[in-house]
């Protein structure tokens, strides 16, 4: 058969997962899906709010509802971005696993890439299934400033490294300063300050 005639696969779309437990949302999280969607060529990243994030269990999550709408909020002027409900609607601990699981099922016609700061890259392995994560998706671990980016220990083909421009912001940090009366505004969206404002959030945290 020459070259010409090889049978092909129709394309697949290539859908970027940017999980967190966004409380609250911030640039440091939306440069990091930006650039990781411009170098991979992404079609789409999904934004997908922890559940129960039971690896933050020492301390009180702001409600499901306020994350996922801060979430909403920040990225509702990306036509590339959007937001699932998936992790919240399941209930329970929320685990990877289970996120890349239902998403593969509601988009048989993508590859999926699973987006995933310095910090978070170096636990995976304490991850539930960590060892058939990467038989779901591509990770793409990103710089952030203070961690160290490694994939030691991580599946060779399953695992890419990207530099980010570092944004040395974080949601404990935007908490805190909201606690103290400090300025949040030009860390999270504009959008996002409103909303913490109005919903009073983080005011005793
Ligand atoms: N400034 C940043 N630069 C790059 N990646 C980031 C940054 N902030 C968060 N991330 C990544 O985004 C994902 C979701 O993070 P998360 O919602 O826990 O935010 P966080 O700022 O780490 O929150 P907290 O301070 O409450 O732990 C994780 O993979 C995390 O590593
Ligand atoms: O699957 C797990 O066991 C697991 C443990 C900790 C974190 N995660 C995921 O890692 C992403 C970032 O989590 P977090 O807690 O740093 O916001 C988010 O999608 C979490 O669901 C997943």
């Amino acid at each position: 058969m020459g070259e010409q005639e090889m049978p092909t696969g129709p394309v697949k779309r290539r859908l970027g997962v940017m999980g967190g437990t966004f409380d609250p949302i911030h640039h440091g999280h939306l440069v990091a899906a930006s650039e990781v969607a411009a170098l991979f060529h992404l079609d789409e990243v999904v934004f997908v709010p922890t559940g129960q994030p039971w690896q933050k269990s020492q301390r009180a999550v702001s409600p499901a509802e306020d994350r996922y709408l801060m979430t909403v909020i920040a990225t509702a002027s990306n036509p590339q971005f959007s937001v699932s409900r998936i992790d919240i609607d399941r209930g329970g601990p929320t685990y990877t696993i289970d996120t890349l699981r239902d998403l593969s099922a509601l988009n048989e016609d993508a590859d999926l890439f699973f987006i995933t700061g310095a910090d978070a890259l170096a636990q995976i392995l304490t991850w539930r299934n960590a060892d058939e994560l990467f038989s779901l998706a591509h990770f793409i671990g990103v710089t952030r400033p203070g961690h160290v980016l490694t994939d030691d220990g991580l599946p060779e083909d399953g695992v890419s490294l990207v530099q980010v421009p570092a944004l040395a912001i974080s949601s404990t940090d935007c908490r805190a300063r909201v606690a103290q009366g400090d300025p949040v505004w030009y860390l999270v969206p504009d959008g996002v300050v409103r909303y913490i404002d109005k919903r009073e959030l983080y005011r005793g945290a």
